[in-house]
């Protein structure tokens, strides 16, 4: 659904992106990673048609930027970091607005836009003004409003940034809805775990390159040459221990009652065999590989921590 192939942009001397590649296939949600200045904000302006490239190529869904900016707005819903909501206008009248600039049918509006605020939960301030909302609601009115001309493609710079844990924790919740509609997404964030949790690939960048990219259980084992476990049994969690400690591959294990956390080297059968062998003795609540590495992953790859 988005490739992008050899991207480079300058500001100035300041190179913003350095040759940078990636592609994301349709109804995947995708993160891009980075500290701040790595060029993420650039890539994504780029993607939605609002900064033009100095080299490299970038296609929505066959369509190229430079070529057919109007075919690849039609297809991407942009929430950017920055985004104004226009006081005195209420929720309906704000989504009105932006359902016109997008042509939405007259006869399909009402619906759409009372579709779009049970998605975003804010049904309830249909008839509020913009500016008497919360940050967290701005934040989802902001998405509704991608979502007008329903996008094949959404891109969200740091939807999450500035908002408390639960206000975050709904905006994941609408990204999985998204995935659920079969949208394609691109995120991005620096709150690492957050990203972790919500995508099927990332793209880590640093200072305008990527330096990694892959699904998220592959790159963080690859960076690490293991895979994190996470194992929680009904009960014996210590005899659990003892079982997990005496066989090859398993190195660093955690215990917090019956859920143990550990580090895994062996290949994806021997993973599935080590499955089998706790679910004869034990009764197995969870067995998954975390993605919560990201943090440390990230780090050692953008050479910030070794
Ligand atoms: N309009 C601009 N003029 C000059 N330099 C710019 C401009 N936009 C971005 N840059 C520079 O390009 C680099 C990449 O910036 P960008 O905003 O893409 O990073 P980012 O990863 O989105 O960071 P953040 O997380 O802080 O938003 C930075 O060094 C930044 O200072």
């Amino acid at each position: 659904m988005i490739t992008i192939s050899g991207l480079s942009k300058k500001f100035g001397k300041q190179l913003a992106l350095d040759q940078v590649s990636f592609s994301i296939k349709e109804g995947k949600v995708f993160g891009l990673i980075g500290p701040n200045g790595a060029g993420k904000t650039t890539a994504m302006s780029i993607l939605a048609t609002l900064l033009l490239p100095d080299s490299g190529t970038v296609e929505v869904n066959g369509y190229n930027v430079l070529l057919n900016p109007g075919e690849v707005r039609q297809m991407i819903g942009y929430m950017p970091d920055f985004f104004g909501v226009y006081d005195g206008l209420k929720v309906t009248e704000y989504l009105e607005f932006f359902a016109d600039a997008f042509q939405v049918p007259e006869n399909q509006k009402k619906t759409i836009i009372s579709d779009l605020l049970e998605l975003v939960n804010l049904s309830v301030k249909a008839d509020f003004y913009v500016d008497t909302l919360s940050r967290g609601m701005k934040q989802r009115l902001a998405l509704a409003r991608c979502l007008v001309h329903d996008p094949k493609v959404l891109i969200l710079d740091e939807p999450a940034s500035g908002l408390d844990p639960r206000a975050r924790a709904e905006m994941k919740e609408i990204v999985y809805q998204l995935k659920q509609m079969n949208k394609t997404v691109l995120i991005s964030s620096h709150i690492l775990p957050e990203l972790a949790e919500m995508c099927d690939e990332v793209a880590i960048m640093e200072k305008g390159r990527l330096v990694a990219n892959g699904p998220v259980a592959e790159i963080t084992s690859a960076a690490s040459g293991m895979r994190h476990l996470i194992i929680e049994v009904l009960e014996r969690g210590q005899e659990l221990v003892a079982l997990v400690r005496a066989r090859d591959k398993v190195n660093q294990v955690q215990q917090n009652e019956n859920l143990i956390k550990l580090t895994y080297s062996g290949t994806r059968a021997e993973q599935g065999n080590l499955l089998k062998e706790i679910s004869q003795e034990f009764l197995v609540l969870q067995f998954y590989e975390s993605k919560g590495d990201l943090e440390r992953l990230f780090m050692s790859v953008t050479g910030e921590v070794n």
